[in-house]
């Protein structure tokens, strides 16, 4: 409990007592503070005296009392099975367990929810932002409320450590809470007409139907941000979660139902025919927008399909983030972040840390320090054990990826200094993995590994670090370690991503605009340029004055 308050006061600095945090969305983002600041920590029996305040229910106990599982689609204000009446299972990927069977939609079931969608539009758009913010802000006290069993759903279909789960919920919380309350101070503008007689305004107006595409690594929060700014703008959704996580996103659907959002103003559909789903919404004329989270490869995909009717597109892509590491940089904030970076959601996250490039000087001795924060804080296994920081990864797929990269890593002149191969916790389970002297060229130097390995290299100049940090195709966050004044606002201009962490490994945050450059993609997600996002600007002449 010591630790605890230790890390509530980092958590809440201008906070004197942990027991005053009495609103469970207080309790929620200490939670996710504290998770965070565990791996910063540097008190091996911090993690296990954080968790363990918290009991846990089996999960198998869990699932069959749990009341926001959802097993159909939502469309029109209605729970509906598929229109062929096909199922798909949803499976633990720490157990291979079935967890769940969901309707597995196509593309008729995505055409009625868009026409559902379109029609609400007719009216949503309508409503005022005060109408709007009170919805949502419905919405984010329901998933607060709820933030256990969300968390436990999530924990059971994707795998991640619950404590990640908890802080995955509360940050999707927290977009609900922010658009709710930025929805009200939208303003327009007055511009004076270069003649007389005339009057010039621009407004802002809902872009209309929006098609939401979201991955299975953050299934809550990168739904989450995606639909707050969405319906507070006033645009009405089609949301497809990834069919490896349709439970978290159908719960949140529970939740935008309970909170009264309005029939057809919230559909979703989940399914394994995504290319279909997706090729019906991209093509779709009453479909105004698509927003979309996943593979570059896809994101591409759906640009192009996109490109027949002329739609907004925003594009969360993937990333091959640098973590570079000067000679002046404090060595143990290095050390510690470069793990956090790396490791978070066992490296299925877009913003890890997927190269490593530290100066010649500390090389050595970080290669050797980082090797000992591995072994000291990491533990994999099953997200329900309160012990775990490592869940498994999500399929077979991402196992042959990491181990693909790790034996090229390995047969080009790598060194393992830890790890290198599947973890006796499941057969999804791979070792936290760190790899020294990795050539520039290799597998995992040049493409996104999404898994739990930490390849490091050597560089010598600035100049140097900074050429191989951007000779990558996209560009979503870069991270770099300096005690250098002059060298920090140097090297942070010259990286070619949208997302910069200097000194830090810790920059997602609802108040930041986030997103990526290069096949990074398009837009941003969060702050006050997410919500520009599902607006449209229109400019009116107003003349004869
Ligand atoms: N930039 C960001 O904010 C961000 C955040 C999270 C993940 N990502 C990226 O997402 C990737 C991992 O996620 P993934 O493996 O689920 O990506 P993915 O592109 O395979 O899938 C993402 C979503 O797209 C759907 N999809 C797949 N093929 C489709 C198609 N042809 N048409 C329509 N939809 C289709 C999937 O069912 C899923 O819902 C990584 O590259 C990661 O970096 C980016
Ligand atoms: O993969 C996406 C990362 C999202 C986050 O850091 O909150």
């Amino acid at each position: 409990m010591a630790t605890l308050s230790r890390l509530a006061k980092y958590a809440f600095p201008n906070r004197t007592s942990f027991a005053r945090l009495q609103h469970p969305l207080q309790n929620s983002a200490l939670v996710r503070r504290c998770s965070l600041l565990l791996v910063e920590s540097n008190d091996s029996n911090a993690r296990t005296m954080a968790t363990s305040a918290q009991p846990l229910p089996k999960y198998q106990e869990f699932m069959s009392s749990a009341t926001l599982i959802r097993d159909k689609a939502y469309i029109d204000g209605k729970w509906v099975g598929s229109a062929d009446g096909e199922t798909f299972d949803v499976i633990n990927p720490a157990t291979q367990e079935k967890i769940g069977v969901v309707a597995d939609c196509g593309p008729e079931d995505t055409q009625r929810a868009i026409e559902a969608a379109f029609h609400a539009f007719q009216t949503w758009k309508k409503t005022t932002p005060k109408q709007r913010s009170a919805a949502l802000r419905r919405w984010f006290e329901l998933i607060t409320k709820h933030t256990k069993e969300l968390s436990m759903i999530l924990t059971a279909e994707n795998g991640k450590p619950l404590a990640e789960a908890e802080a995955e919920v509360a940050s999707g919380a927290s977009f609900f809470e922010w658009y709710s309350e930025m929805i009200r101070h939208v303003t327009g503008e007055v511009i004076e007409a270069p003649a007389k007689g005339r009057q010039l305004f621009a407004i802002k107006e809902p872009v209309g139907v929006c098609g939401l595409i979201t991955p299975w690594n953050f299934p809550s929060s990168m739904l989450a941000r995606k639909v707050s700014a969405a319906v507070a703008a006033g645009c009405t959704v089609v949301m497809k979660p990834a069919a490896e996580t349709p439970l978290s996103a159908l719960a949140l659907a529970a939740l935008a139902e309970e909170a009264g959002i309005p029939p057809g103003v919230v559909n979703i559909v989940a399914g394994k025919k995504a290319s279909e789903i997706g090729k019906v919404l991209c093509e779709s004329p009453l479909v105004a927008k698509i927003s979309f989270t996943g593979s570059t490869h896809v994101g591409k995909l759906l640009m192009q399909q996109s490109a027949l009717t002329m739609k907004r597109v925003s594009m969360e892509l993937g990333g091959n983030a640098p973590f570079i590491v000067f000679d002046s940089a404090d060595l143990k904030a290095a050390v510690e972040a470069a793990v956090f970076c790396k490791f978070r959601a066992s490296g299925q996250t877009c913003i890890c840390a997927n190269r490593i490039l530290v100066q010649e000087k500390i090389y050595d001795e970080f290669v050797q320090k980082m090797g000992e924060e591995i072994e000291k804080k990491l533990k994999v296994g099953n997200g329900f054990d309160q012990s775990s920081t490592q869940g498994p990864l999500i399929n077979r797929k991402a196992l042959d990826k990491v181990t693909a990269h790790v034996e090229d890593a390995v047969s080009n002149g790598g060194k393992i200094v830890r790890g290198g191969k599947g973890h006796k916790a499941g057969p999804q389970f791979f070792e936290p993995t760190l790899i020294r002297d990795v050539p520039e060229d290799a597998l995992i130097m040049r493409e996104e590994t999404f898994g739990p390995v930490a390849p490091i290299v050597k560089f010598r100049t600035e100049e140097e670090a900074v050429k191989i940090a951007n000779s990558t195709s996209v560009g979503l966050a870069g991270y770099f370690f300096s005690q250098d004044m002059a060298q920090i606002w140097r090297v942070a201009k010259k990286l070619e991503v949208g997302m910069v962490g200097a000194n830090t490994a810790m920059i997602s945050t609802v108040e930041a605009p986030f997103g990526g450059v290069k096949e990074s993609g398009l837009g941003r997600e969060g702050s006050h340029y997410g919500l520009v996002e599902y607006q449209n600007v229109k400019y009116i002449c107003l003349g004869g004055l």
